[in-house]
């Protein structure tokens, strides 16, 4: 698939966060979204998901066929989104059975993420860094080519940080396309950047525009 952007901007509680973004994604490819603390990074994965209105642009996809752009991709985000009282093998055949593909195996994605020792504890029970590795091991059961990544290195130590490169790395090498906000170097070979700079000053937000 082709992830093509053109003019974006969002504004959030009436202020604009950013404006004027424009890149494209083909097949294999990866951008990293960098920027200061504010600056919009999250937004920009929030707008690419679906759940937030461009203020002005557009986001389409090619290559999709009757699919939407929400079913060909898959976010981790800062909420992990993860049900505390499952066990970390019943999240994933949860999300394998509403978002992934019927022949996925949850085992093969939690011993990827070298969790296998937690597949039947509940995720109540784990460790910030487990419970990130089962968020990403859901990349593996919904196998969608778009993956929207929020910080995903977060919580991760250095082992489980060299397997997050490595599998996007085959995710890539699969075709998959990879957006990541990330404010460190995450393994990503031939990326390409996309800084979010500071909008210029605008005018005070009006009234109508709160509204
Ligand atoms: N749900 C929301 N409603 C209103 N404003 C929001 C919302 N979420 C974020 N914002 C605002 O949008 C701006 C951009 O936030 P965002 O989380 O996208 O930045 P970021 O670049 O990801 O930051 P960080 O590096 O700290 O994670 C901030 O000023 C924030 O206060």
């Amino acid at each position: 698939m082709r992830l093509i952007v053109e003019n974006l901007a969002c504004r959030r509680s009436g202020r604009r966060i950013f404006s004027r973004l424009s890149f494209s994604l083909g097949p294999g490819e990866a951008m990293m979204i960098t920027g200061r603390n504010g600056a919009g990074k999250s937004s920009l994965l929030t707008l690419l998901s679906g759940r937030l209105k461009p203020d002005a642009g557009t986001i389409r996809a090619e290559g999709i066929g009757e699919a939407t752009l929400p079913e060909r991709l898959h976010v981790v985000g800062h909420r992990d989104g993860l049900k505390s009282a499952l066990t970390a093998s019943e999240n994933l055949e949860f999300a394998r059975d509403l978002l992934g593909h019927p022949a996925a195996s949850p085992k093969a994605a939690l011993e990827a993420l070298g969790l296998p020792h937690v597949a039947r504890l509940p995720v109540g029970y784990l460790s910030a860094g487990q419970r990130r590795r089962v968020a990403l091991a859901r990349l593996l059961v919904c196998r969608r080519p778009l993956w929207l990544l929020d910080e995903p290195t977060a919580a991760l130590d250095l082992a489980s940080q060299g397997v997050l490169a490595a599998m996007m790395g085959r995710h890539r090498a699969e075709g998959g396309l990879v957006v990541a906000a990330t404010h460190q170097a995450l393994g990503l070979e031939d990326a390409s950047e996309l800084r979010i700079e500071p909008p210029p000053p605008e005018e005070a937000v009006t009234a109508e525009e709160w509204a």
